[in-house]
Formats: structure tokens, sequence, C-alpha cells
């Protein structure tokens, strides 16, 4: 039964409870659009793989843990070569754009969309959109081609460039029509795929054969739905080397303590398994999980008694974390960027001298603290080999569902297979540590630091994830194993 439930929504439902929540095509709204054998049963390469291409009707389960009598839950499609593809190779015009702040992994993507259309589809069109967004209608555009990109993964940053702000979604569109793009490739965070949604409406409102695709990118690692996104894994490895000099740092000192602030603007999640990966992290602070400084059951308590314990000790906080606690120069805080993100103060700074004063000034305790901040050496290094060939292969399933003509979704990762994600379901909200969750649990269990919460907090966090979990089937928790 197909269940069309508004513009946005391509919803399928069967027996058990499936639901497909399926992503647009772009046959939905051009009529009688000719089709073409997909070159790749010529390919050496690929000819051999028995059952090369994705059967039409594969789809990933979003749930993964299920019970007996359970309905079956959401799907999404596989992604994957189809035995038809709407595009003939000579027609393709694609365009490639990053948005956003700097991953580990964007040239890395970039290199493998132009080289997986060259080699596996024929295409020999395909143009970088400079400076993000703003460059579809302000900025020259590069020719992209294998050789251009053939070292690009080795090196850091976007190969593009990136900015911040100008999603006029319009002149975008102009910009692709009057180009004669049709096949839009954008990687970005969250912000850049609430844009790329509207390029996809105001796309099928002209009624354009343009295929609209996002790419994930963020190292917060705060898009949901899909596991995890590129540039996340290299992120956490990145972060250990400063917890380590910072631990070594504490080490040395009698009442050595390394503060190490990451990114993480509304969501801790490289905190957290910076944190579970070092095992020399005493205490971690995350934006979801409030703290308080003075008092009993304080941060300031635990790093006095860990440090008549230890000796020392080692605290990663994420940028976001603990911001209503900043009351600071109200013209900093509030600023904002031009994606209309808060601008935040540095956290790390400011928990510094708190700790410092209260030591030396109220305690009178010679405390030898030092700040690492290495949030900027972090996401501007290459990818590591991890996320090199999950951006391989997100590279390559993208390239595949534009090929088949499907449009106006994110791929991404969903229990460990990529698949096409409708944009509303990826605009829906941010991902957050779900700090009753087991992983969560793990971290404070690793590093004894008091949790911060009364069991009131905890009750109700636990009542909101049960009726969340109940009324819509799905299981909100992104950390839990
Ligand atoms: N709510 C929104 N609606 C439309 N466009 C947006 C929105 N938020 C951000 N954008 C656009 O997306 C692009 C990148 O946005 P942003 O700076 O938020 O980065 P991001 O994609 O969220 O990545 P990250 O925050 O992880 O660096 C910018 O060009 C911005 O104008
Ligand atoms: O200083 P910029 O370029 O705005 O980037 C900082 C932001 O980038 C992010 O890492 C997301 O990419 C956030 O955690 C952080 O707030
Ligand atoms: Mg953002």
């Amino acid at each position: 039964m197909l269940d069309c439930v508004t513009s946005h929504d391509k919803i399928t439902t069967a027996a058990s409870g499936f639901v497909l929540e399926d992503v647009p095509h772009l046959s939905d709204y051009i009529p009688l659009l000719q089709t073409y054998p997909d070159p790749l049963q010529d390919n050496p390469s690929y000819s051999v793989v028995a059952q090369y291409y994705v059967n039409v009707d594969d789809t990933i389960a979003q749930q993964i843990v299920v019970h007996k009598n359970s309905p079956r839950g959401t799907h999404f499609r596989r992604a994957g070569p189809a035995q038809k593809v709407y595009f003939d190779s000579e027609e393709v015009h694609a365009c490639i754009v990053t948005c956003g702040g700097l991953c580990p992994g964007l040239n890395t993507v970039i290199r493998e969309i132009v080289c997986g259309l060259y080699h596996m589809y024929g295409v020999h069109k395909v143009l970088g959109i400079q400076g993000g967004y703003p460059g579809f209608y302000s900025r020259n555009t590069v020719p992209l081609t294998p050789k251009v990109v053939n070292d690009i993964h080795k090196r850091g940053g976007s190969i593009l460039g990136t900015s911040y702000g100008g999603h006029d979604t319009s002149k975008i569109v102009d910009s692709i029509q009057d180009r004669g793009i049709n096949q839009v490739y954008i990687l970005g965070g969250y912000g850049t795929q609430y844009e790329a949604a509207m390029i996809f409406e105001e796309v099928r409102r002209r009624g354009l054969k343009v295929a609209v695709v996002g790419i994930p990118k963020t190292i917060d690692n705060d898009i949901p739905v899909i596991d995890k996104s590129i540039g996340f894994d290299t992120a956490v490895e990145e972060a250990q080397r400063a917890i380590n000099s910072a631990h070594v740092e504490a080490e040395s000192a009698e009442n050595g303590i390394g503060v190490v602030k990451l990114m993480g603007r509304y969501s801790g999640f490289i905190a957290m398994y910076a944190t579970l990966a070092s095992r020399d992290v005493d205490c971690c602070l995350i934006p979801e999980s409030p703290f308080y400084l003075e008092g009993p059951g304080g941060l300031l308590e635990f790093v006095e008694k860990r440090l008549k314990e230890q000796g020392h000790m080692v605290i990663v906080i994420a940028e976001g974390a603990g911001q209503e606690l900043l009351s600071g120069n109200p013209s900093i805080v509030n600023k904002q960027d031009a994606s209309a993100d808060k601008l935040f103060p540095d956290v790390g700074l400011w928990l510094s001298q708190k700790i410092k004063d209260h030591f030396e000034k109220r305690q009178k305790m010679a405390i030898n603290l030092k700040y690492i901040d290495p949030t900027y050496m972090i996401r501007a290094i290459p990818s590591n080999a991890s996320d090199n060939v999950y951006c391989t292969l997100l590279a390559q399933s993208a390239v595949h569902g534009a090929m088949a003509g499907y449009t106006g979704f994110t791929v991404g990762p969903v229990n460990g297979r990529n698949c096409y994600i409708p944009f509303h379901l990826i605009n829906e909200g941010e991902k957050r540590v779900v700090i009753t969750d087991r992983m969560w649990a793990r971290l404070l269990s690793s590093t004894h630091q008091p949790s911060f919460l009364n069991p009131k907090d905890i009750t109700g966090e636990r009542e909101e994830r049960t009726v969340n979990q109940t009324t819509d089937g799905q299981n909100h928790s992104e950390t839990a194993d």
C-alpha cells in the first residue's frame, strides 16, 4: 500500500508494521523519463561481481534490535547501483559543493564522487562550486577531473573552500538551471542538509531534471538517523593526542590539572568517545549533561578529591558544555555567526580560571593547570584510514543514487549499511548524546566522575524517552549498544 502523507513524505506500509520511508524519484514529477542500462555491466572491474545491482525492493531496518512480536518499524532504501539508470552518461553535468565548518574527509568524498562518476559511469562533466552555497551565484567554478583530484585525500580542508550563510535558495537554483547542472552533490552538516532540502523543493517546483543529494559531514556527529558522520573517527583519534599531552603534563607536576577543550557545540560525542578511548580522563563535560561547580557533588569538590587521591587529573570539556554558567561579556555571548549559530565564549578558558581561582585564591593550594585547545587542529587534518574507506563508500552510494534517478535524500550508513534517507527525517533535529543510555553510563563508570544529576532529573529523562519510544516506535537512543 502506498500512502503519500505530504509532498515531503513517501511512505509505504506493509504487514507486520513494516514502514518504508522512501526517497523522491525524478520520475515522481517528470513523466516518461527515458532509462538506460547501467554502464557498470560492461565495466571489467564490476562485471565479475555476482548480484552486483541492488534489488529495487532492498531496504535497511532502522531498528536492529527487535522483539518477537514488535512491529518491524522504519526502513530505508538500500544504497547501491541500480540496473536501470535515468541519466545518459554524456548528458550528466554534476557539481559538488562543501558548506559549513571543515571536517576531515571532505577532500576524500570530493575525490571519490569525481572518480566514481568518471570510472563507473563514464561521466566527464563535474564542476566544483567554490566557497559553499554563496559560491553558486558569486564565485568561480572549477572543473574537476580524476587528475585534478588524484592526491587531494591526503590534504585536510576542502579544495573547494567552504563558508557560512548565503543560502539564497532561489539564486542557487537559478545558477543550477543556468549552468545546465543536473546532479548536485552537497556536503555539509545539519544546516547544510536543511538548505539542501529547500534546493530540492525548488528544483521540484520548477520541474527540473536535477538530482539533489546530501552528504553528511561534521565532526560533531550530530546528524540524526545515520550511524556516524565522516570525520568523526578521525577527530576522536586526533583528540587522543591532546589528551595524552594533557595527561603527561598533569602527571609531571604537583597537583597537575590538564584541561582539554574539544568541539561539540550542542552534542558531546567527540568528548564522550575520546574520553572512553583514552582512559586517562578523570572528568568529561558535555552540553547534554549540565554540571555545577560549587558545593557538595560539584565539580570543584570532585577536582579536590581527585588531586588528593592521585595528585593529578585530566578534564575534557566540549565547547558547548556549561554555557549556561558563563555570564561573561554580553557582547560576546549574544553574537551569531553568518549561519545564525550562536558564538560561544571559550568555556575551557572560563573553567580553567574558575579552578585556578578556587584553589589558589580560596583554598590557598598551589596547582599546575595547563589548558589545551586543539579544536581547529583536530578538524583540519586529513581523514584517517577508516574515514577514508567510509568516505569512498558514501561517495559511491551518492553517485549510484543520483544516477538511478533518486533525489531529495541524504546518503548515510544505518546499522552499517548505506541507505538513502529523505531530507525531512534528517531535518527533524540534531542528534544528542542520551545521558540515560548505556554509553554515558559506561563513561561515568570509567571516570568515576559525579553525574551532576539528581534522581528526579533521571526519572524525568527516562519518562520522556519512554514516551518517545512508544509514540513513534523508534529507538531514539543513538549510543546504546
Ligand atoms: N536553517 C537553515 N536553513 C537554510 N540554510 C541553512 C540553515 N542553516 C544553515 N544553512 C546554510 O547551510 C550552510 C552551512 O551551514 P552551517 O554553518 O550551519 O554549517 P553546517 O552545515 O551545520 O555544518 P557544521 O555546523 O557542522 O559546521 C550555510 O551556507 C548556511 O547558510
Ligand atoms: O569556528 P567555526 O568555523 O564556526 O566552527 C566551529 C564549529 O564547527 C563545529 O565543529 C561543527 O563543524 C562545531 O562544533 C563548532 O562550533
Ligand atoms: Mg551547523
